[in-house]
């Protein structure tokens, strides 16, 4: 066995062989970290995938130089996981890789030089090599990226090698660990002084240093009353940093340090679980007795059922028979209330993993769920790539979520659905819960592949809230307010309630027009009109982040007459300022939430009533449950309809029934939706509370055009800065897979429907299937058609993006 395949952090296809030298060979295992050489000098840690002794005999291979630890750090099941995930989602193992492993772990090279030993001929050197030589002298190494500072990029490979051959340069590879465990110093006391004679002429020794000898007796004290080491930082607290150091100076006292967890750990109280009302235990129990036949169930639960108690009461079974579960929430839920819930209950039991973690403490959830110290994992959906222990329940909160899918880095891959393939590999049971599932769960339903149970009741059995429509034609009281809106809000402040109005679009308004010649100023970068921001009174870009200020006249014809169109958060926030000065008004969207613990605060201050209306975009529809909160606004519904996607309307219906879900949790409340179209029937499913009728009438379009759940989607997008090129690449793919996939299956090439982003132009193909076929054949002409693009230099530099399943 001296030969191993390791997988890279590189985009390319398959594994790599390299040879095992001797020393390693008793010690490689399958899953271990790697430092490797690849490409020239460049070093990576790689996995370790495979061992064997097939020696390969196309070429030589190189040896792996080191081992980072001595264990696995990969599971067997994750390279199972990581390779259907690559298959699937039609990406490189590499891909997988850099984006399931956490950064820290991933040892980066750069490559560094230092001086030799030989004397410098100084005169012999052009202006270039002197500058790289003098930097040399007042540093001992220097990275190639540090050199870029004062070489132009392409002059420092040629200098580099020339001073290279002159022999007056070596190169040097370092390895930088990202990761840096969290240390704490402590103290001891010198071991000589357990003889206490030479302690008692220590202590005359201090003489009049009286602050030092009373530090070292308070040590002396602490130490008899603990059986754990003493830390620097107490006796600091309680003598001065000056004695402190005096004493260790003086050899009286020793420093030491100590790896420890970053995890805080949880000290409050334990909370007993509730009693499950008639209707939550006939649920628990329905879903126990589906697990015997399925090993997927949906819990459909209306909004305020209390579905969160009955995943707390499953977790503590399967943690009464030693089994480990994970809980899946929509990133946004993560940072908010649920997890002070499970923390109350679990304690120490649980980790979190989300996105707002840094590197160093994802290192950490990593270790301990490798460790199995964590029986409880919650987390956004980058959680399933955790190396579990024993993992026999799985629970997807909100399944419907579209962040659930990942949709900026490859692998696109949807955590609902990876979950169906990460079960079968620790045959575990799955728990899908909403109030408003997807189309593709009421359809694996229909199929017979999972079971189903309802919750239709609120807990404590208080009626879903009433909805009423607002007609936006009749008088406004503010231009986006209509009188009729503001005069309940009123009620219910009055009665000292909470509100929480919706609106999808952040900024103030989405658009800025001149009223003489039509000009509204776009990105530069992108095919999108400028956001106005009036807080800070500049024009945004939300696609690439390119940001001016406002311009005072028009940029086209110089007039005086620009105005906005179009609304946002902002502008909400302003009218309702306006028309209710006296109120404790709050925004939440992206650009209020930025600061880190921003969400903490905001809820925290939300269950205080220190604020009496909440204003915000989709972030207010999720999951929140505050007791006070009696009424519900949504500014303009139409604009939910109008998206141009085959899931508009599912999530239209999804987001206004979430939404009204928020309002009367402890008391029957209100939610008035503002429409220009009142009569349009989809209304009538989120009036009369109707998700069922909603979903059979979207299911009957998605047949009819054939979409999902009944059509599986690939999507494939060509992106360049050249159009010509994106568009030529594209239609050669197209006029490839035409050869296999006909007409209403396969649609485009065309331009994305925002034809360039951040200067690439846009082209995209998309390709349906039918889902009782396999995609195996499709995917296997996707493969063969971008094989030969890559036959072809002159087209090579076009980005292709493979999304399977694109939402
Ligand atoms: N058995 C119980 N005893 C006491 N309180 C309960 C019980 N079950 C649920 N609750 C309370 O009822 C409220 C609603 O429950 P929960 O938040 O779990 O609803 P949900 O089904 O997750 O709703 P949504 O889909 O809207 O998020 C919560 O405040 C919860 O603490
Ligand atoms: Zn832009």
């Amino acid at each position: 066995m001296n030969f191993v395949n390791v997988i890279l952090p590189l985009s390319l296809e398959g594994t790599f062989t390299y040879k095992v030298p001797e020393e390693l060979q008793n010690q490689i295992k399958v899953g271990q970290r790697v430092v490797v050489p690849f490409g020239g000098k460049k070093l990576y840690t790689a996995i370790v995938a495979e061992i064997h002794n097939k020696k390969p005999e196309l070429y030589t291979t190189k040896e792996i130089y080191s081992l980072l630890e001595d264990f696995p750090m990969i599971t067997q099941n994750q390279l199972k996981f990581w390779n259907w995930i690559a298959d699937y989602y039609m990406c490189s193992l590499g891909d997988v890789y850099r984006n399931a492993f956490p950064s820290a772990l991933k040892l980066e090279s750069e490559t560094f030089i230092r001086k030799s030993l030989k004397n410098i001929p100084w005169e012999d050197l052009n202006d270039k090599e002197t500058f790289v030589m003098q930097s040399l002298e007042v540093r001992t190494s220097v990275n190639l990226k540090e050199i870029e500072a004062f070489l132009a990029k392409k002059n420092i490979i040629p200098v580099i090698k020339s001073l290279f051959e002159k022999g007056l340069i070596e190169t040097d590879e370092q390895i930088i660990e990202k990761y840096k465990p969290k240390k704490i110093t402590y103290l001891r006391l010198n071991p000589e002084f357990d003889n206490s004679e030479i302690f008692k002429k220590a202590l005359t020794e201090i003489g009049k240093a009286h602050k030092q000898r009373e530090a070292l007796l308070i040590f002396i004290q602490l130490q008899q009353q603990r059986t754990t080491y003493i830390e620097k930082g107490e006796l600091v607290e309680k003598s001065s940093q000056s004695v402190v150091k005096a004493l260790i100076e003086k050899k009286y006292l020793f420093e030491f340090q100590l790896e420890v967890d970053r995890r805080e750990e949880y000290d409050d109280n334990i909370e007993d679980s509730y009693l499950l009302s008639e209707k939550q235990q006939k649920a628990l129990k329905d879903i126990e007795n589906n697990f015997i036949k399925f090993e997927t169930v949906l819990l459909h639960g209306v909004t305020g059922s209390g579905k969160t108690e009955i995943y707390f009461q499953l977790i503590d079974k399967f943690l009464n028979h030693k089994v480990n579960s994970l809980l899946l929430l929509p990133e946004i839920s993560i940072t908010t209330q649920l997890v002070g819930k499970i923390q109350k209950r679990f304690g120490d039991e649980v980790g979190i993993y989300h996105s707002k973690l840094n590197p160093n403490e994802r290192v950490e959830v990593w270790k301990n769920t490798l460790l199995n110290r964590h029986k409880i994992i919650i987390g956004a959906r980058s959680s399933i790539f955790l190396p579990f222990q024993n993992l026999g329940f799985i629970i997807v909160d909100e399944e419907h979520d579209s962040s659930y899918k990942q949709n900026d880095t490859r692998p696109f891959y949807h955590a609902r659905d990876c979950v169906q393939i990460l079960s079968t590999f620790f045959k575990s049971k799955v728990l899908l819960g909403s109030a408003t599932p997807s189309m593709e769960s009421y359809y694996n339903h229909e199929q017979g592949k999972i079971g189903w149970v309802e919750l239709n009741e609120r807990f404590g059995n208080i009626h879903l809230p009433e909805t009423e429509m607002i007609d936006l034609k009749k008088p406004l009281a503010a231009p986006n307010i209509s009188y009729e809106l503001k005069e309940k809000i009123s009620q219910c402040l009055e009665n000292k309630n909470q509100v929480i109005l919706f609106h999808n679009r952040r900024g103030f308004a989405p658009i800025v027009e001149c009223n003489e010649c039509g000009h509204s100023p776009g990105c530069p970068n992108c095919d999108v009109s400028l956001t106005y921001h009036k807080v800070t009174s500049t024009l945004k870009c939300h696609y690439c982040g390119y940001v001016r200020a406002l311009p005072e006249v028009c940029p086209h014809c110089h007039s005086h007459a620009l105005e906005t169109k179009g609304i946002g958060t902002q502008q909400i926030e302003e009218e309702i300022n306006h028309l209710f000065p006296e109120v404790r008004v709050a925004r939440m969207d992206v650009d209020t939430m930025r600061k880190k613990h921003a969400y903490e605060i905001l809820f925290e201050k939300m269950s205080l009533h220190e604020i009496d209306i909440l204003i915000g975009t989709q972030m207010v529809t999720k999951g929140l449950d505050f007791d006070k909160v009696q009424l519900v606004g949504v500014i303009r519904a139409d604009s939910l309809m109008n998206l141009p996607n085959f899931r508009a309307e599912e999530r239209a219906i999804q987001l206004l029934t979430q939404v009204s879900g928020r309002a009367g949790r402890r008391k029957q409340g209100n939610v008035y939706i503002q429409t220009f179209d009142p009569d349009n029937p989809l209304y009538v499913f989120v009036r009369e509370n109707n998700y069922d009728l909603a979903k059979e009438a979207i299911l009957n379009e998605r047949k009819e055009f054939l979409y999902p759940p009944y059509y599986r989607l690939i999507e494939l997008t060509f992106k360049h800065k050249n159009q010509g090129k994106a568009k030529k690449v594209a239609d050669y793919v197209g006029d490839y897979l035409k050869h296999y996939i006909k007409s209403p299956l396969l649609l485009g090439p065309e331009e994305g429907m925002i034809p360039r982003i951040n200067n690439q132009f846009i082209y995209k193909i998309l390709i349906k299937q039918p889902s009782s076929k396999s995609t195996r054949n499709i995917k296997s002409y996707i493969k063969s058609a971008l094989e030969r693009i890559r036959q072809i230099q002159a087209y090579r530099s076009v980005k292709i993006e493979i999304d399977v399943d694109p939402l």
